[in-house]
């Protein structure tokens, strides 16, 4: 008998940082409205997985093959290999949680693929590629925080040592990102340091659990901002006008939240400096089939 090739599609968003976890374990990240689509087809002839990156023929794509590992020996009937393609508007390891956009699109075009992606939860499936990036050691905590608002949409605040979801709700902003010309790992960042401003964490969780947002990120990017040495050039220049501004994660990027008019003045200052600025919304919807 020959098995039929099944084919997936999904589209998850990257996200911008409320509280970054590397102090405490504790995080929180809203989604923003830049995608990663992931293509999946699963060959039950081949019995390895081969992912690709499109524009990008050096990339690593370990955490994608692994998210289709995962998530075919978790849902699949039978063991096949398969090809993932990724395409994405979201700059890798610049701190808009590219990895976990691709991660959320992957497992959710492999379930597509599979015939399940209506039977798992998102949370499930979120979970998933959260291992799979543990696995391939693109993470320091897991960043379950990243990937929750990925996946679910809205702000997030997450405990990332258990991997629970500790609050969700929804947020109606416009987003301002600026990105540096430059990559940063997070498995390369200084994660000592970061504990050092474990206090203010703490503070910066009480502000988002109290639905602060937009100061729980502007005092988060303070410290982050010391505990990482970046320049705080971009928060200063923000505000007072920003809700809130913060480095995004373990940056380059940064992200300010707040109206469309208060932003687009931000934008002028800015557009100055080297790199790329984009305005964009906020997404209360997370990722999907397509
Ligand atoms: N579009 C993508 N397709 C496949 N893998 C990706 C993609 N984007 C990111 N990744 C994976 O995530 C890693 C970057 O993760 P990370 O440093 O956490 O950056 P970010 O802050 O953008 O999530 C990459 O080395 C790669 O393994
Ligand atoms: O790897 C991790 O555990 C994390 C990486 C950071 O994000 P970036 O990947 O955007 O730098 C951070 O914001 C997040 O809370 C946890």
């Amino acid at each position: 008998m020959t098995l039929s090739r099944m084919d997936g599609r999904a589209i998850a968003p990257g996200a911008g940082t409320v509280l970054c976890a590397l102090a405490t374990g504790v995080g929180s990240a809203f989604a923003i409205d830049l995608d990663v689509t992931a293509s999946v087809t699963l060959e039950p002839e081949q019995s390895s997985v081969e992912g690709r990156v499109a524009g990008d023929a050096d990339a690593d794509t370990s955490l994608v093959e692994r998210c289709v590992e995962l998530t075919v020996a978790a849902y699949g009937e039978s063991d096949p290999g398969g090809v993932v393609e990724t395409e994405s508007e979201i700059p890798m390891a610049s701190g808009l949680k590219s990895s976990s956009a691709a991660a959320n699109a992957t497992v959710l075009a492999t379930l597509d693929a599979l015939g399940r992606a209506d039977e798992v939860s998102r949370e499930d499936a979120c979970r998933v590629g959260v291992r799979a990036a543990r696995e391939t050691g693109v993470t320091v905590t897991g960043a379950f925080d990243d990937a929750s608002a990925s996946m679910l949409g809205g702000v997030t605040v997450t405990n990332n040592t258990e991997d629970a979801l500790v609050a969700r709700d929804e947020l109606d902003a416009h987003a301002l990102v600026y990105t540096p010309d430059e990559r940063a790992y997070s498995a390369d960042a200084d994660t000592a340091r970061c504990q050092r401003v474990a206090g203010t964490a703490d503070v910066v969780e009480e502000l988002a659990l109290a639905g602060r947002y937009g100061e729980a990120m502007t005092v988060n990017g303070w410290a982050f901002c010391a505990a990482l040495d970046r320049q705080t050039e971009p928060m200063l220049a923000a505000l007072p006008e920003a809700d809130g501004v913060s480095l995004s994660g373990t940056g380059p990027s940064y992200v300010a939240i707040g109206d469309e008019d208060a932003l687009t003045e931000i934008r002028n200052s800015w557009d100055e400096m080297t790199g790329t600025t984009r305005l964009v919304r906020t997404r209360n919807d997370g990722a999907r089939t397509t």
